[in-house]
């Protein structure tokens, strides 16, 4: 009996050992590695900090800035992964990962996000710099680099030497004392900008304007949860909705008056005319307004007149495009340029005898000088790769792609940081220090060709289309304060103290107002 309970017990055994075994096999085993395999295929997103549930890396708000974000590459790398709320964000800062995004998977990575405060401030992304890649945006570009930014509009290029000329005459009137170079410079490139698109440089009017832009400036960098976390959209709303229609009508307010009195001036048919039968200049809303209708349209056509029609708020919205992108960059690289010289004696020394040899103290430059001017012109590339005037380029993508093998997902945010390619030690020898001299070697990396190490105007079908008149103006402006004046820093200040911090926004200017004393340069009156 006993040994029967015991032949019974252990035949129990051994049923739940097989029973178990069989479970291993042909379930947990399986399961295993199912998990093993699923895990393998996951689509893997580029490292970077681990964030929370739902709010994800949104504490590390404050460190997206061109100088946290290039830390933060230190760490993570080349391409990195960040997500706030719903968003991703991917931030490259490497050469190679840049080419991969502005150039082989260009298309995809095209389109421009668009916050709630940029979509209502620009007429729901009417203009070119915030509509997505498609059909519009190329028809608006193709219109733009045509009939606003290309050479063959002399009157963008005329504005530019009027007002360096002015300029001049303002630093003439004050030599000897100490000038506030940084306000100086944004006058000239909003001056500059004014009239190529208004035609006028009235003061009562800029200023009103100026005024606008900053605050479009303010919210267009305003944090609002909505562009995040959509469902919390409410917090905040009200008061954002206000401020956001306060803008927007001010603007409304002081371009439709321009526009209606340039519409009237076509319908007397006296364009091109003043009032006393004189030449007028043709300005960048007379080139829209030759576009204009009621209702907006684009065609596939070639021919420009048939591809594209305007509303008013299509010009309105290209007008604020070249008011930011012109003025505060233009003006950055200015101001940047001649602090890097002020605080490099020896650099600031060979580039005015430079233009004492090439143009003489006799005469204004000229635009057939610069191609002589190559020293002039290794400062300014240096400067622009140490400073970029837009130090983070912000892209997004259309549909899901990679770069170096990691998944970005569709919709993603991606960030070039042009500021980190700029200094990236693996392209540039010595990076953080300011040396022209390095653009005089063959093949250093140019900003006009295909070269990623050094992005100041982008690369690809989203580059800077004002390029050609942002040169122009810095060469300008730069040549002619060197080639007129010679310039001390104020109250015995030595090279070595001058403080070079930036602050983040739209562009990276200069954290304090670049302040110096001229001296007559010139050998007979000019100005
Ligand atoms: C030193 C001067 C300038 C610099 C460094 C500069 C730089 C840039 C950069 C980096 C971009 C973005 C590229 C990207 O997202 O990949 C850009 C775009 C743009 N820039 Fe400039 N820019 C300058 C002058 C100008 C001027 C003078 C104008 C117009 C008068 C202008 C109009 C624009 C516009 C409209 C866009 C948007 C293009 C698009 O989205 O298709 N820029 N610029």
């Amino acid at each position: 009996m006993k040994e029967m309970i015991m032949q019974n017990n252990m035949s129990t055994t051994l049923l739940e050992a097989l029973q178990a075994m069989t479970m291993l096999f042909f379930f947990v085993i399986p399961l295993f590695f199912l998990f093993l395999l699923s895990k393998s295929r996951r689509k893997r997103l580029p490292p970077g900090p681990t964030g929370w549930p739902l709010i994800g890396n949104m504490m590390m708000m404050d460190q997206l800035t061109h100088r946290g974000l290039a830390k933060l590459a230190q760490k993570y790398g080349g391409v990195f992964h960040l997500k706030m709320g719903y968003v991703h964000k991917i931030v490259v800062s490497g050469p190679d990962e840049a080419r991969q995004v502005l150039q082989e998977h260009d298309i995809i990575f095209s389109n421009r996000p668009a916050t709630v405060a940029i979509s209502y401030l620009t007429y729901d992304r009417a203009d070119m710099a915030f509509a997505d890649y498609g059909l519009f945006w190329r028809q608006m570009r193709k219109l733009c680099v045509m009939k606003l930014f290309s050479r063959k509009r002399a009157e963008s290029w005329d504005s530019v030497r009027d007002e360096v000329d002015s300029m001049v005459r303002i630093v003439t009137t004050n030599t000897g004392t100490a000038v506030n170079l940084g306000e100086l410079v944004f006058s000239l490139t909003r001056n500059i900008i004014y009239r190529a698109a208004f035609g006028t440089c009235s003061e009562d009017g800029q200023d009103e304007f100026i005024k606008i832009m900053q605050e479009f400036s303010k919210l267009f960098g305003a944090f609002n949860i909505a562009d995040f976390i959509p469902w919390l959209g409410w917090i905040g709303k009200q008061s954002l909705n206000i401020r956001l229609a306060k803008a927007r009508a001010s603007l409304d307010g002081f371009i439709d008056s321009i526009i209606d009195d340039h519409i009237m001036r076509k319908k007397a048919n006296v364009n091109g005319r003043t009032d006393d039968g004189g030449d007028r200049e043709t300005d960048m809303v007379d080139e829209l307004l030759a576009f204009y209708s009621e209702e907006a349209k684009v065609t596939e056509s070639e021919d420009l007149q048939n591809a594209i029609r305007l509303t008013k708020d299509n010009i309105k919205a290209i007008i604020m495009d070249v008011m930011f992108g012109g003025t505060e960059t233009v003006a950055s690289a200015i101001e940047w340029a001649m602090a890097e010289l002020m605080r490099s004696p020896d650099d600031l020394k060979k580039v005015q005898q430079e233009l004492a040899n090439v143009v003489g103290l006799n005469r204004k430059v000229e635009e057939s000088d610069f191609e002589k001017l190559t020293y002039l012109k290794c400062c300014l590339k240096e400067t622009l790769r140490l400073h970029p005037p837009i130090p983070l380029l912000l892209h997004e993508t259309a549909e899901e792609s990679t770069v170096t093998g990691y998944h970005i997902p569709a919709k993603s945010h991606v960030i070039i940081n042009s500021f980190a390619i700029g200094r990236d030690k693996n392209s540039w020898e010595d990076p953080e220090t300011y040396k022209p001299s390095r653009f005089l070697k063959e093949g250093v990396p140019d900003f006009k060709g295909g070269n990623f190490e050094f992005l100041p105007f982008g690369s690809g079908r989203r580059s800077c289309p004002g390029m050609q008149l942002g040169l122009y103006a810095l060469e300008m402006a730069v040549a002619h304060l060197l080639l007129c004046f010679t310039w001390e820093l104020p109250d015995g200040m030595k090279p070595s103290e001058l403080k070079m911090d930036d602050i983040f926004g739209l562009t990276a200017p200069r954290a304090n107002r670049l302040v110096a004393v001229p001296s007559p340069r010139l050998l007979c009156p000019l100005y």
